[in-house]
């Protein structure tokens, strides 16, 4: 099953690293940004994991520690492309969030070193998310020229308080691991080197925890963000707007060129 999952989903590994513990790793591009196919992967497996037998939990992590910067450069240009493809990469991008969300098993994800964009609404999609002191946690969309859409409004203002969430958001102002567990945006900072054995503790206790239970208490928590499911899907096509937008193209140029972008 895992094997057939693997073949259909390029970029996923799946793995036991405890009875019930279904480890999720992705590779991606430089710090693990996310290529059109693993971004459309990490969109949809969630609808076939609830097929697999015995996960009682899932651990999400990025290969080598790095999370993931987001939706890589190829994916940004292919949604620049053509109409069809931005449309698709929407439904992808709520599906992103979404399926974890929704997924009836607890989800756990380990944050070593960056997550930005499309990576910082996975990361906090899942129901708990472990991060490095260190890590630096970013929503990067308007340093690109484009609306924080996506997870954000969606989670930010719910985690933190609008007023943190628009000075984070507005100033695309990155946080440190330390720094979002003391706001709430995250459950737990610990170092580096800690974060995987933390969240794979973290993620066995749930694998050994009332199913139903959990399930149930999963579901009603997250009724919360569901009353709120109108203002995503409007934040999100708003930041989907600005993807075919003139201000982009400045983004883009100045995040390859490594400098600041001058809007
Ligand atoms: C639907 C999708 C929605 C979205 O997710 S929109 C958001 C898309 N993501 C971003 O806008 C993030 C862009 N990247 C950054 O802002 C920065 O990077 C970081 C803050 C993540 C890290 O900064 P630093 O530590 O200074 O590293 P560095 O020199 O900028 O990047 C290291 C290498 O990684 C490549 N890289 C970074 N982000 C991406 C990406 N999104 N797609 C493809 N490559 C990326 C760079 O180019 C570079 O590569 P080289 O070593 O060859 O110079």
């Amino acid at each position: 099953m895992l094997a057939s999952l693997e073949a259909r989903y390029p970029g996923l590994a799946f793995a036991w690293p405890r009875p019930g513990v279904l480890e999720i790793t992705f590779r991606g591009e430089k710090l693990n940004a996310m290529p059109p196919a693993l971004h459309r992967g990490l969109a949809r497996v969630w609808r076939d994991l609830e097929a697999v037998e015995g996960v009682r939990a899932v651990l999400l992590r990025g290969e080598g520690g790095v999370f993931s910067a987001g939706g890589s450069f190829g994916l940004i240009e292919e949604m620049r492309a053509s109409h069809e493809a931005l449309m698709r990469v929407f439904w992808e991008a709520r599906d992103l969030v979404l399926g974890p969300l929704n997924f009836p098993r607890p989800v756990v994800a380990a944050v070593e070193k960056v997550a930005v964009g499309a990576g910082l609404a996975l990361a906090l999609a899942a129901d708990i998310a472990v991060v490095g002191k260190g890590a630096r946690l970013l929503d990067g969309h308007l340093r690109l020229g484009v609306a924080a859409g996506d997870h954000a409004v969606l989670l930010w203002p719910l985690l933190v308080g609008m007023a943190k969430a628009k000075y984070h958001l507005l100033l695309n102002e990155p946080l440190t691991g330390e720094e979002a567990e003391r706001l709430g945006l995250v459950a737990l900072a610990v170092e580096e080197e800690q974060v995987y054995e933390k969240a794979l503790e973290v993620a066995t206790r749930l694998a050994k925890g009332p199913k139903e239970a959990l399930s149930l208490t999963k579901h009603a928590l997250n009724n919360w963000f569901r009353t709120f499911m109108p203002h995503f899907e409007v934040s999100l096509a708003l930041e989907f707007l600005g993807f075919q937008g003139k201000e982009l193209e400045e983004g883009l140029r100045a995040l390859r060129e490594k400098r600041k972008p001058q809007f």
